[in-house]
């Protein structure tokens, strides 16, 4: 390798670990490996166990990476994992698979990368190209390895052992960024982008330590957080805040979308069966993310909301500005001077 393609190289690395942050960081890696293949497309995929797909059971999708910040109408729809033969055979041969596709004068090469996390493979890098060169395709399984380890380290970092949600330390970070975002006119920012934060609180949840002990309350914890995985969507963010409580924010929602999307979670929670414990129910407080907020006064606001519902009969939703709306909340000024509907 020449002196300039090591320097391109330890650039192009530098690069990819800027922003330590899970979802950047694989955005980091498909803007990388564009800089230094000369590829059609590069594709990160992630494999994700759905059960919203299909109504009976659940299933595996592959989901593209990077679409987070758009609106959900660009999104692409998940690929069902079991119609696609060469991630399939990638993911058994644990290596990369190369299939010929398209006819003789368009044809491409597409190399299937699996990804190995530490529950076995959980993403896939898909690279087209029209001519194979070997030097790149050493280059790709090198950049997948530092890839893999580095994403590691992020995850062990960024999430919550017990549930793989992301940890407080990621909401805080997560919050800081979306109120930003929030402040800055960016063009991007042209939608009006509204975020919702919600905070839930599984209800009596002493009682379940009590009854059956804490290793079956943890996997309560661990069932409640499958749950929001499956319930919420690919590109809201899911945390573990606390003990038992959960966060989730959502974007481009308006008041009544996020009722009916909280309502719904309540749902399955209320229709959810766990194992050895039966039925639990949730307390949900909601609010809307306003440009002048800090972390904590959001948290506050949600929070106040989530003692609403607890203190008013439990197991249900509420969203803090329409309590303040209807005079069923009563809070100073400053709170009160929030008006994002
Ligand atoms: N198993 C388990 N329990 C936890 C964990 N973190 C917190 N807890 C328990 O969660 C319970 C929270 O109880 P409280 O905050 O008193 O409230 P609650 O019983 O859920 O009642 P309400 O929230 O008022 O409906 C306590 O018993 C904590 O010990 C954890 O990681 N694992």
């Amino acid at each position: 390798m020449t002196r300039s393609t090591d320097s391109k190289l330890l650039l192009s690395l530098t690069k990819l670990i800027e922003k330590p942050e899970i979802k950047a960081f694989q955005c980091s890696l498909i803007q990388t490996l564009n800089d230094i293949i000369s590829a059609d497309s590069i594709t990160l995929y992630e494999m994700h166990t759905l059960k919203k797909l299909s109504k009976a059971q659940a299933e595996d999708f592959l989901v593209r990476v990077g679409y987070d910040d758009r609106l959900e109408k660009d999104l692409p729809a998940p690929m069902r994992f079991s119609d696609e033969a060469q991630f399939l055979m990638a993911y058994e041969r644990r290596d990369v698979v190369i299939e010929q596709i398209g006819d003789q004068e368009n044809s491409l090469f597409r190399c299937i990368y699996p990804i190995l996390g530490i529950k076995g493979v959980t993403e896939f890098l898909a690279i087209d190209c029209k001519k194979l060169i070997k030097q790149e395709q050493e280059l790709a399984t090198r950049f997948i390895g530092f890839y893999r380890n580095y994403l590691a380290l992020l995850n062990d970092n960024q999430r919550d052992h017990l549930t793989g949600l992301l940890n407080r330390k990621s909401f805080d970070d997560k919050m800081m960024q979306i109120i930003i975002s929030l402040g800055t006119g960016s063009k991007r920012n042209a939608d009006k982008a509204q975020y919702c934060l919600a905070l839930f609180d599984i209800d009596h949840f002493k009682r379940v330590n009590d009854t059956y002990g804490h290793l079956v309350g943890d996997e309560v914890l661990l069932h409640f957080s499958q749950c929001i995985s499956e319930t919420f969507r690919e590109y809201d963010l899911l945390f573990r805040v606390g003990g038992e409580e959960f966060v989730a924010v959502i974007r481009n929602v308006n008041a009544k979308t996020a009722e009916f999307i909280m309502e719904r979670f309540r749902h399955v929670i209320e229709a959810y069966h766990f194992p050895q414990v039966g039925h639990v129910t949730v307390s949900i407080g909601s609010t809307f993310i306003a440009p002048s907020d800090l972390p904590v006064t959001i948290m506050d606001r949600a929070d106040k909301a989530l003692y609403y519902a607890k203190e008013h009969g439990r197991n249900q939703s509420v969203i803090f500005e329409q309590l303040v709306a209807s005079g069923k909340l009563q809070v100073d000024i400053t709170e009160s001077d929030i008006d994002l509907f």
